[in-house]
């Protein structure tokens, strides 16, 4: 896994080097990961493409009821052929009030997310579960955490969600996720059989620099984005801005999507979806089919053509260039 500190001035420089260092010791684990350049593809011979899914489902604050639906999901998942699996925000738990989510939150080894590792152990399957209530640094906080779990039921990565949703939603509720949450500081991305991940959660999506860095000093082929979108804002923005994440970052988009109505209080945006480094949209559960899976394949041939004929990492300025010559 490779963390570094999220910075709002980024620095250009591509840390050509860690990426090479991750790469080897993945080999020399054994688990090679799909490279979209043409010396690692030699080098390791694997197929060029992986099949992948992503979830829609209503959590409520029923725990055991969200693992029997995430258990089903996968069920589906593995019969179809996928490797990996994408849970949405909050996948293991909704809380109906207030400060409910602060009362079932959890560590990471804690009961809740082992029930999970076991499920992707069992399964064979890899799960991007986004969106757990992981205990915070006090009583009254929680970070809201995307966790990477492979398919020997080992955590890999995890990413606390940075920005947070204090919004007042036009035409809509008020939110403030703040209240309950501490916000993480830390960018994360980790290589894997399906390419170098980038995680992100939910309202990260609305910030572009985020998922600059995440392609352009992380180097990520596959972008997360797990979310509990309003129907309001999901409806006007969810279905846009993840395609232009995935044009102008030339990666794979996972965006799996809480649907419908998660309690009296709250109805969320669904169409869960996969989209290509061209943007296209290869896999789609629409908002009206509350609980289900798409798949779709990984195609890192179809990743290396993109960046090889249109090498915007190459055609890039530094933020000082276009800063320098506006004076
Ligand atoms: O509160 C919880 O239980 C878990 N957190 C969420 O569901 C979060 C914060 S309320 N939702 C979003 O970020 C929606 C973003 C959104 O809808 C947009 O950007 O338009």
């Amino acid at each position: 896994m490779s963390v570094c500190r999220y910075v709002a001035n980024y620095p250009l420089k591509p840390k050509i080097n860690t990426k090479q260092i991750n790469f080897m010791k993945f080999i020399s684990s054994g688990n090679a990961p799909r490279r979209c350049s043409a010396t690692a593809d030699s080098t390791t011979a694997m197929a060029n493409s992986v099949r992948v899914a992503v979830a829609q489902m209503t959590s409520t604050n029923d725990l055991a009821a969200n693992f029997a639906t995430c258990s089903r999901l996968v069920k589906e998942a593995t019969a179809a052929g996928a490797k990996l699996l994408s849970f949405p925000e909050n996948f293991s738990y909704v809380g109906a009030e207030d400060g409910d989510s602060l009362k079932i939150a959890e560590a990471l080894d804690g009961p809740i997310m082992k029930q999970y590792c076991s499920l992707a152990r069992e399964s064979n399957i890899w799960l991007s579960l986004g969106g757990f209530q992981e205990k915070g640094s006090d009583d009254s906080h929680l970070c809201n955490t995307h966790v990477i779990v492979d398919d020997n039921g080992n955590i890999r990565s995890k990413y606390r969600k940075i920005h947070l949703f204090d919004v007042d939603v036009p035409g809509g509720m008020v939110y403030k996720e703040s209240r309950f949450t501490e916000a993480g500081k830390d960018i994360v991305a980790v290589d894997s059989p399906f390419g170098r991940l980038g995680l992100t959660v939910c309202y990260d999506l609305r910030f572009p620099d985020l998922y600059q860095q995440l392609r352009f000093q992380e180097q990520v082929q596959v972008l997360f984005v797990p979310s509990a979108f309003t129907k309001i804002t999901g409806q006007a923005h969810w279905e846009i801005l993840l395609r232009a994440r995935a044009i102008e970052t030339q990666c794979y988009v996972i965006a799996a999507a809480q649907a419908g109505k998660n309690n009296n209080k709250r109805e969320s945006y669904g169409d869960s979806l996969i989209i290509d480094p061209w943007g296209t949209i290869v896999g789609r559960l629409p908002d009206r089919l509350s609980t289900g899976i798409a798949v779709a394949d990984i195609d890192f041939s179809l990743l290396d053509s993109i960046r090889t004929k249109m090498p915007i990492d190459k055609h890039r300025k530094p933020i000082d260039f276009w800063k320098a010559s506006a004076l």
